[in-house]
């Protein structure tokens, strides 16, 4: 599989784009969130919403979720069919009632499946999204009384949803065979609702060896070199894991 980060920024980067990706498996394609700028993201990245095979959620904030109602009005209007959205159930009411209904609803239209095609996931068990590419939905703490899930792809490679530092559960992950975390990393101290550099640095060597900083501010530049044994993931760079 392939992933290319079409953005690597924080919600409020102005630099970046909204930290989503595109993950390729064979001739699959799968967006990993559908933030506010997705939309352009995608269009400068050269693949329209047609190419894409399907969506898959994290949690319910704008840089993660925002480009879901240019995404539904486009597959309906332009290419007349719904688009697939993987996310977990408890996450498919929350979005439909608190994010989507206000814009997508028309008349008769007006249910989330009406516009997607929805495939609700439970966290914890293992699902083929295509042949070669299995995800599990891993629940991680972001802000309190909002749920949100991080992805394990293929049992290696982890990639965080918004989340707050957690040393044991990377740990664990690393000890039982992951090679590769994408973490969402906000340089300022105090995290308070994203890992901080200053927490993630606390972690042995042989874990940070593992990561790769993404989710970051306009500030980057100011952090190049001090970030341990931690890589920075570059917006628009294709990588194979
Ligand atoms: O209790 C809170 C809730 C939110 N926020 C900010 O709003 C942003 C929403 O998107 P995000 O989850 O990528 O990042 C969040 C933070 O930057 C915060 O600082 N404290
Ligand atoms: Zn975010
Ligand atoms: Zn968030």
């Amino acid at each position: 599989m392939y992933i290319t980060m079409l953005g690597t920024g924080s919600a409020f980067a102005k630099r970046y784009n909204n930290n989503n990706a595109l993950i390729e498996s064979g001739n699959y394609r799968l967006l990993v969130d559908c933030g506010i700028t997705l939309p352009k993201a995608l269009h400068d990245h050269g693949v329209t919403f047609a190419e894409i095979d399907a969506v898959l959620i994290s949690h319910i904030h704008a840089d993660h979720v925002g480009g879901l109602e240019e995404l539904a009005f486009q597959m309906m209007f332009k290419y007349g069919r719904k688009p697939r959205l993987f996310i977990e159930e408890s996450l498919a009411q929350p979005l439909w009632e608190h994010t989507l209904r206000g814009g997508l609803v028309q008349g008769e239209l007006n249910a989330l499946d009406h516009f997607f095609e929805v495939r609700p996931l439970t966290h914890g068990q293992t699902y083929e999204l295509a042949p070669g590419l299995h995800v599990k939905l891993i629940k991680t703490e972001h802000i309190p009384g909002k749920d949100s899930y991080s992805f394990l792809f293929n049992e290696t490679f982890f990639y965080t949803a918004d989340m707050v530092f957690n040393g044991e559960l990377l740990t664990n992950l690393v000890q039982a065979g992951v090679t590769t975390v994408y973490h969402d990393c906000q340089l300022e101290s105090p995290g308070v609702v994203h890992a901080c550099l200053d927490e993630l640095l606390t972690l042995p060597r042989e874990i940070q060896d593992h990561i790769y900083l993404m989710h970051y501010g306009d500030a980057l530049e100011d952090y190049r070199g001090k970030t341990g044994a931690m890589r920075i993931v570059e917006q628009g760079e294709k990588h194979k894991l």
